[in-house]
């Protein structure tokens, strides 16, 4: 009923699960939410919701990594309608890259403008400790590096250019809007910008992959992330993106650290608290902006 093409996911497959979804909720998210590892407790937040296991949702894969519950959610953070899925998919779960990344293109046929990604990661930058919150400014596709980029494939003019500018893929006015926000909420200590590195997993790094990636100008390392923001810049989505450290990657040969992901879990438990307060209350922000722009 919803085949998958050779290279993914064709325009209608997307607008037919989005079609499907719409049909069920009286939601029309203008902001949608992607948790990171641990990080499910934001879609959580949302009030009236209507919420679907992904594997009642045609075409979506299945989350099978712990930490992610597996629903999409529709409902109303703070009275701004959005949608969060609680729980993203990876490549090294072994779905293609259009296949961990479909659920932004229905997104955006679900009519969202916004898109916010959260996820969990290793610190590089030594000035971060455990617990940091980084505004993520601009990211390094390492997978992309190798050919294995959301894109490839023949180009749906439907979503967007074959050849899309990435050099503003951060939205810049979010970013200062994090920051305002941060600092409203006394979050000063804990709140950092930096660049982060996106690798296959699902090992974690080597000392000297680490110590790579710090020279090449990585602050955070994850699994995630720059592959959605890729999909969601393609199709005219702003993005905004934050990484929770949740631990700090091993550079030192000497070092009795081993990363893992109970203690990423762990991290994601103590700090989820501050940043569904910051993600919520950018959400009311963005939804001031959005009705001041369509008034003037
Ligand atoms: O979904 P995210 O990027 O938050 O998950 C990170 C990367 C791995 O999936 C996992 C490692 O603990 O957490
Ligand atoms: N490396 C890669 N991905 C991660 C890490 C890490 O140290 N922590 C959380 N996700």
């Amino acid at each position: 009923m919803f085949p998958e093409t050779k290279n993914g996911y064709t325009y209608e497959d997307c607008k037919a699960t989005a079609d499907w979804l719409l049909a069920q909720t009286d939601v029309r998210p203008k902001v949608g939410i992607v948790c990171g590892s641990g990080l499910g407790g934001l879609a959580d937040m949302l009030k009236n919701q209507v919420a679907f296991n992904y594997k009642d949702i045609p075409n979506f894969p299945q989350s099978t990594v712990h930490g992610h519950a597996g629903r999409l959610v529709f409902g109303t953070l703070k009275g701004r309608p959005c949608v969060c899925m609680q729980g993203r998919f990876h490549l090294y779960e072994g779905y293609s890259i259009q296949k961990i990344t479909l659920p932004i293109r229905i997104f955006k046929l679900l009519g969202v403008e916004t898109v916010m990604l959260t996820n969990a990661a290793g610190g590089l930058n030594q000035d971060f400790k455990v617990g940091d919150i980084m505004i993520i400014k601009d990211h390094l596709n390492m997978p992309g590096f190798a050919g294995n980029n959301p894109l490839s494939g023949p180009n749906d003019e439907r979503f967007g250019v074959r050849f899309p500018c990435m050099s503003d893929a951060y939205d810049r006015e979010l970013q200062q809007m994090a920051m305002d926000v941060g600092q409203e909420l006394g979050y000063g200590d804990f709140l950092k910008e930096g660049v982060y590195c996106v690798l296959g997993g699902p090992s974690f790094e080597t000392v000297a992959e680490s110590r790579m990636l710090h020279k090449l100008g990585a602050d955070a390392v994850g699994m995630s992330t720059a592959p959605e923001v890729i999909v969601a810049r393609h199709c005219g989505m702003r993005v905004f993106a934050l990484s929770l450290i949740t631990n700090q990657v091993v550079m030192e040969y000497d070092s009795a650290e081993k990363a893992n992901h109970e203690e990423v879990l762990q991290t994601g438990k103590e700090r989820a608290e501050q940043l569904e307060r910051l993600v919520s209350t950018m959400v009311t922000k963005i939804d001031q902006k959005l009705a001041f722009s369509i008034v003037v």
